[in-house]
């Protein structure tokens, strides 16, 4: 079957064109996939599959013709995966099978519809606010980190590093202790330190990530949305725009009263047969 390469500021992705839902995929074909070694290698699987012919999907095939099948590289589902969404509607436009209306193209996925704008190389998703929830702390090597948990559609822990800690220097190699009673289904754990100011932006931070499902990657958009929203509430703020950088080059997130816009790079970069 063919397949498509692409990425978000670094977080890459195998897509598999599946309209009518014949795949059938299992959480081993989908590790076998990401395998950087063995296999296309990617932090995730995009299924690219009618609404109508998921059962996830399907009570949303109403509002957005496709649903966008996500799978990390361990071959765990997430509810969300923002730099996904932008790939996903990339692979929408430039294969065909999409256009926008009025500017905008819905999507679903299992955290709801989302709605995407394209302008150049940037794809902009527009997503849910994030709630801030609850307190958190996490653990790496011996330090201990208070976080604040975000929803964003999956979860995350986003984590402040004490002036002088280098974000650079962490060891990322190994998943952080995190509280499983606080996260029984897992978190994402976002480091963050704070940026220089930047032109346009309320606010910009500096982050790395720690993935559920697919270890440090280059970007989470998703994370890049939790972090804004723990950097406007520092702030006093209810909404704004928060440049955030990553390994992999810099999002842009925009909260809004009711809603939160994720803005970056969005590409496509191979093509292939699997053998
Ligand atoms: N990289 C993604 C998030 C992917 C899902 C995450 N690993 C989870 O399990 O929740 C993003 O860009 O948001």
């Amino acid at each position: 079957m063919e397949f498509t390469k692409g990425h978000g500021t670094g977080n890459d992705f195998v897509i598999l064109p599946d309209p009518d839902g014949r795949l059938t995929l299992t959480p081993e074909r989908v590790a076998a996939l990401c395998d950087r070694r063995r296999g296309v290698g990617g932090d995730g699987v995009l299924r690219v599959v009618r609404a109508a012919k998921h059962p996830d999907g399907a009570g949303q095939a109403g509002e957005a013709e496709w649903f966008m099948d996500y799978w990390n590289a361990d071959g765990s589902f997430a509810e969300m995966c923002g730099n996904g969404a932008r790939v996903f509607v990339r692979y929408l436009v430039a294969s065909g099978l999409a256009a926008p209306t009025g500017g905008l193209l819905p999507v679903a996925t299992r955290a709801g519809v989302v709605r995407a704008r394209l302008d150049g190389e940037t794809v902009a998703v527009e997503m849910r606010r994030p709630d801030l929830y609850d307190a958190g702390v996490a653990t790496l090597g011996g330090l201990t980190l208070p976080g604040t948990a975000v929803d964003v559609g999956n979860p995350h822990l986003v984590c402040a590093l004490p002036a002088g800690l280098d974000l650079a220097a962490l060891d990322l190699t190994r998943p952080p202790g995190v509280d499983p009673a606080l996260f029984p289904a897992g978190v994402n754990v976002e480091f963050t330190s704070p940026g220089e100011p930047v032109d346009g932006a309320d606010g910009h931070v500096l982050m790395r990530v720690y993935e559920r499902g697919s270890a440090e990657t280059l970007s989470c958009g998703t994370g890049a949305c939790a972090v804004a929203a723990v950097a406007l509430r520092d702030a006093d703020r209810e909404t704004g725009v928060v440049a955030v950088d990553v390994p992999g080059g810099r999002l842009t997130v925009t909260i809004e009263p009711d809603s939160c816009w994720l803005a970056g790079p969005a590409l496509l970069v191979a093509t292939g047969t699997l053998l």
